[in-house]
């Protein structure tokens, strides 16, 4: 049988069977072997900046100097936390994470492909929900990312 989420379809043109993801209505000839992914996914993040950001402010703090070594060690350090469960994902998101979503508890709502850049999109889409991710390095910063829905 089929993965959950997949149907197959006969090609008008060709008579070849494809298959149709129903959530995202894109087909493909290869036979899947995982469930079809979601069009949209909801998660929340923990963002760390440093000096090289594409912008290196945030309602944190004006001026981010931090270094990339310095962002990351701290990004591994809340992950820590997270895994050993001395801390939660929302306490760390509020207190420390340098995107507005922090305001929500990291929170950044449902979303499809296109929209967010391409390594954080790449890493959400991998992700079961519950699942937190390794931390993800984008123009914005280092971020850890929890699949939520
Ligand atoms: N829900 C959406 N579609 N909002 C547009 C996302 C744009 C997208 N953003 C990113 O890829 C990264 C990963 C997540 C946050 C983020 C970056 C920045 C912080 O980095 P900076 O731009 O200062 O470099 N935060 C945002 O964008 C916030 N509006 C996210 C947000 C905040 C509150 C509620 C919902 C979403 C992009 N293509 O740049």
């Amino acid at each position: 049988p089929l993965p959950e989420g997949w149907e197959a379809k006969t090609s008008r043109s060709t008579g070849m069977t494809y298959f149709l993801n129903v959530h995202t209505k894109k087909s493909q000839w290869e036979r899947p072997e995982a469930p079809a992914e979601a069009a949209d996914i909801r998660c929340s993040h923990i963002l760390v900046k440093h000096c090289d950001s594409r912008r290196p402010s945030s309602w944190r703090e004006d001026k981010i100097i931090r270094t990339k070594q310095e962002a990351l060690e701290l990004i591994k350090t809340y992950r820590k936390q997270l895994v050993a469960r001395s801390k939660k994902f929302n306490e760390i998101a509020s207190k420390y994470s340098d995107c507005s979503s922090a305001k929500r508890g990291g929170d950044l709502g449902s979303f499809g492909r296109g929209q967010m850049q391409k390594p954080f999109e790449e890493e959400s889409f991998k992700l079961k929900v519950g699942q937190l991710s390794q931390p993800v390095e984008t123009d914005s910063g280092y971020h850890l990312i929890l699949r939520t829905v």
